[in-house]
């Protein structure tokens, strides 16, 4: 990052630029408990590795984390069984919709990266071997992180568990080709809690450390990944973490980034710092119309990149 910078006023000019891409999105509708989220929400945090801590606007309200929840449960998997996991799901971007089905028949079953919805359903029942209830595991692992006690809302997680057809017809797809071992209801139901885990900016920013400082949790106090690892699920991030949109997201922003349909993304800045943002319109790719101008604004006025 530009050295020099003051990071608050950086997210103050920030919060002014992206007053025009409110109305562009939709919050997402088809998990019905989502759509009443407002609209206008807007928060943003950045926690630097140096203990660094700035925020702006809505970034202590708790919003649905949804698909940034894949990244802690990947890191858990891989923690716990290693690169085993490549085994069951591939580490490729898919150029498809999150939730894309035929792409999985014809690749037998075995989804193209963790982060699309097949692959975070194969990594759900990969934490299944080992445990009832995944969604805690999650859970308690992305608290223990950002240092506080989160919640999973039932309201929401029953919503989308009521209407999850799709992602049951993926887990049945998989189910069939032995990509999953435990029963489909099972694992959907582990799957939608997890999503339905709330956080706010702050906390995710604090729970994303690791990730900019080599594995290493200033919240925890301890070394969460080996620091090959955290550079490995930056790669992943980079490469597969906005879906479809994945390389005009790079190209806008230029950092490796985590969006979820609750409309927050979470980005980081290897070696310094990362940034979570919500604001709950949607693209069509289901990443925050909002979040993504915010992370764009922020990179060009620090000059942080990756790339
Ligand atoms: N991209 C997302 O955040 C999708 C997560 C959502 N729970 C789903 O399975 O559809």
């Amino acid at each position: 990052m530009k050295s020099g910078v003051s990071i608050d006023d950086v997210l103050a000019e920030v919060a002014l630029m992206v007053r025009p891409q409110f109305g562009k999105g939709r919050p997402a509708d088809y998990i019905p408990q989502l759509a009443g989220v407002d609209p206008n929400k807007f928060g943003m945090a950045v926690c630097t590795v140096s203990g660094g801590e700035h925020v702006i606007g809505d970034a202590d309200e708790p919003f649905s984390a949804q698909s940034i929840t894949k990244l802690f449960a990947l890191g858990l998997a891989l923690n716990q069984i290693g690169d085993e996991v490549w085994t069951r799901v591939g580490k490729e971007p898919s150029g498809t919709p999150f939730n894309f089905l035929s792409q999985l028949e014809y690749e037998h079953g075995v989804p193209r990266n963790p982060f699309i919805n097949a692959g975070a359903l194969a990594i759900t029942d990969i934490l299944l071997d080992t445990v009832k209830a995944p969604e805690l595991l999650v859970r308690d692992f992305i608290g223990m992180l950002s240092g506080s006690q989160l919640e999973i809302d039932e309201a929401v997680a029953q919503s989308e568990i009521d209407t999850a057809h799709k992602n049951r017809a993926i887990a049945n797809l998989m189910r069939g080709a032995g990509t999953i071992t435990h029963e489909v209801e099972a694992v959907i139901a582990a799957y939608c809690r997890q999503c339905a885990i709330t956080i706010s900016c702050r906390q995710l920013a604090r729970a994303a450390l690791p990730l900019a400082a080599d594995g290493f949790s200033p919240i925890a106090e301890e070394t969460i990944f080996p620091s090959r690892l955290t550079r490995r699920l930056n790669a992943l991030l980079l490469t597969c973490g906005t879906y479809d949109s994945v390389g005009s997201f790079a190209y806008r922003v230029g950092l490796p980034a985590k969006s979820g349909v609750g409309g927050g993304i979470l980005a980081v800045v290897p070696g310094q710092a990362t940034i979570a943002v919500w604001s709950p319109e949607l693209d069509r790719f289901g990443s925050s119309v909002v979040g993504t101008a915010a992370l764009e604004y922020f990179a060009q006025l620090t000059n942080c990149s990756v790339l």
